[in-house]
């Protein structure tokens, strides 16, 4: 991400006065992916967890407007390796970069998206319409909780429910992130929850700072990808996780029609026979 201002200075935080704005995280152009080797993660929690800043506008462009004393995240964090602050930016932004997995070029694409929230009985989510799409769309699955909000934690198994689903056969890539690390007088969540919960889903559990710690994201994040190529196939971008084939239709009219195509002419067989 660059910055209207001088981001080699490294001082990214708008802690000064007026608004400023974010010229959109450099992307890389979708038609111009890395053919067939495309990434597509979604990262999804429940609000004020850090994932990215969500939930404020619906506005699906890639622009991230920064203006003062508002948030900042984990995906800013991944792809510009900087904290930022306070900003605001639009929900449902996808990001796209070009990244080296393995000595292999890969199109990322990362999908911001609004947080989630338990309902009232604390199984179920609600969940906008936009984050089911993104579910639908995502091959791997970033799912943030805050260290310091045991709500947020509680958020997650349903959360992967959810995802379940949406995709109820196949290996669902994911990662569990606790994130807020920096914040350790105000854990809520200890470390082995973290990882008993992040085991049962079939996933790695990792604490992140995004406000403190680029290494700790980075790592989140490339591991997933990593997952994702290796449930894709080796990165030849063929879809094979069940739940995202859109299983080929049966024919149920055809096969039906052949019965009673076959019954009559069993039937003017028979009668040909008693006539
Ligand atoms: N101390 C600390 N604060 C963080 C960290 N990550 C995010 N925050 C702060 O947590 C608050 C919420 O961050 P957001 O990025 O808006 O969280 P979100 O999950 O996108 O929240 P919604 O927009 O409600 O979906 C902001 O005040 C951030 O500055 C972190 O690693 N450490």
């Amino acid at each position: 991400m660059r910055l209207t201002g001088d981001p080699s200075s490294g001082n990214m935080n708008s802690s000064g006065s007026g608004n400023f704005l974010l010229v959109p995280i450099p992307e890389y152009p979708l038609l111009d992916c890395v053919p067939n080797k495309t990434v597509k993660i979604v990262v999804l929690g429940a609000s004020n967890v850090g994932k990215t800043v969500a939930g404020r506008s619906s506005e699906v462009t890639p622009h991230v407007t920064m203006t003062p004393l508002l948030h900042q995240a984990l995906i800013v964090r991944f792809l510009t390796k900087r904290f930022i602050g306070d900003y605001e930016a639009n929900t449902g932004a996808l990001y796209s970069r070009k990244v080296t997995l393995d000595g292999e070029e890969v199109s990322l694409q990362i999908q911001d998206t609004p947080c989630v929230a338990l309902q009232d009985d604390a199984e179920g989510l609600y969940c906008q319409e936009q984050i089911n799409r993104s579910i639908y769309w995502a091959d791997g699955y970033v799912l943030v909780f805050s260290i310091t909000d045991n709500s947020s934690y509680r958020t997650i198994q349903p959360l992967y429910q959810h995802i379940r689903r949406i995709h109820p056969s196949g290996n669902i890539p994911v990662i569990l992130v606790g994130n807020k690390s920096d914040l350790l007088r105000a854990r809520q969540v200890p470390v082995d929850e973290g990882e008993t919960l992040a085991t049962s889903l079939g996933g790695v559990y990792f604490e992140a700072s995004a406000r403190e710690n680029h290494e700790g994201v980075h790592a989140a994040f490339i591991h997933l990808c990593q997952e994702v190529i290796r449930a894709l196939g080796g990165g030849n971008g063929e879809k094979r996780r069940g739940g995202l084939h859109l299983a080929r239709p049966k024919s149920p009219n055809m096969q039906e029609l052949k019965r009673r195509f076959r019954q009559v002419l069993s039937s003017k067989g028979k009668s040909a026979t008693t006539i």
